[in-house]
């Protein structure tokens, strides 16, 4: 059984980690973490999460659970994350990080903990959208240079912070990647006024925000005459915390670096 600690507890995809450690037969609750100010502290994770009582306390910081977990699951903030690694990395735990909206410097701190610790990084731990990755690179390379353009669509909830989503970049970087193209100069993220008409190479992101979305991603690839667009939607974050919880499960006790959902999922070509 892997221990595991959730790093914002009382957050939307915190409750539904709690929900999936509690449904896993390979995983068990360690501890679970919020805000050191929090009002929650010292309530039972499982009756705050509406699982009733599992006999873990929610506590304000990563120290005081220190003996209580191997893999620490983190859907917070980028900062927070960072943070997190530092301790990880100085506490021999490992990590998956389901966080997004990092920015360029964020990122490369990040991939500095690669060589002290193990973690699984991944913008979406759905199974589905992984599988999706592989699609999308199949597609991209029969349809991108012949005359198929290109444009990621995403939709959250009204409460989603970053934008483009983080797996819109992850799908973004699966279609450019096997063309050639890099989202820094291919990406386009804006078109308001007279933008002029499309680069062929340009890979474009729409977002939209609203409501109770849980997460759908579309690419078009779009020709004179025809187009194909290739959709995953997202009907219950469960599928998110599943997914992580099985990463937690296959992370623990890996050689330190960073891993993705690909690798827990077998997914890279080179498996097979
Ligand atoms: N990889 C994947 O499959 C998925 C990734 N995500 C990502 O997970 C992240 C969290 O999403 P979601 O659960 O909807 O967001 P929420 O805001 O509901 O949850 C984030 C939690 O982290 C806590 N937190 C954030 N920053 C800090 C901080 N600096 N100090 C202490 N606590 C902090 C929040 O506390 P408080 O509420 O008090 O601010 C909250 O409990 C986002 O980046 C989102 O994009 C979401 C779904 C799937
Ligand atoms: O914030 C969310 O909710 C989600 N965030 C992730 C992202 O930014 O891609 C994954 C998922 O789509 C839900």
């Amino acid at each position: 059984m892997t221990r595991i600690a959730i790093m914002g507890a009382a957050g939307r995809m915190g409750r539904i980690l709690l929900e999936a450690v509690h449904k896993s037969e390979t995983a068990e609750l360690g501890a679970a973490i919020v805000r050191p100010e929090s009002s929650l502290i010292g309530s039972d994770a499982g009756e705050m999460a509406g699982l009733g009582r599992v006999g873990v306390a929610l506590v304000g910081s990563l120290d005081e659970a220190k003996s209580d977990f191997e893999v620490l699951i983190d859907f917070s903030s980028p900062a927070l994350t960072l943070d997190n690694l530092a301790w990880c990395a100085d506490n021999g735990k490992a990590i998956v990080i389901g966080t997004t909206g990092f920015d360029e410097s964020q990122l490369d701190a990040l991939n500095g903990y690669a060589a002290r610790l193990p973690m699984v990084f991944s913008a979406n731990m759905s199974t589905g959208i992984n599988l999706t990755v592989n699609l999308l690179k199949t597609a991209a390379k029969a349809l991108g240079d012949a005359g198929y353009d290109i444009e990621v669509i995403e939709a959250h909830h009204r409460h989603k912070v970053d934008a483009p989503s983080g797996t819109a970049l992850m799908l973004g970087e699966a279609v450019a990647e096997p063309l050639g193209r890099d989202l820094k100069t291919h990406g386009v993220f804006e078109r308001v006024g007279q933008v002029g008409p499309r680069d062929p190479k340009e890979i474009g992101f729409a977002t939209i925000r609203g409501g109770d979305i849980v997460g759908e991603h579309t690419v078009l690839f779009a020709a004179e005459g025809e187009r194909i667009e290739i959709t995953h939607k997202a009907s219950s974050r469960l599928t998110f915390g599943n997914g992580a919880v099985r990463a937690a499960t296959w992370v623990d006790g890996k050689a330190p670096g960073r891993y993705d959902m690909q690798d827990v999922l077998g997914l890279k070509p080179s498996e097979g």
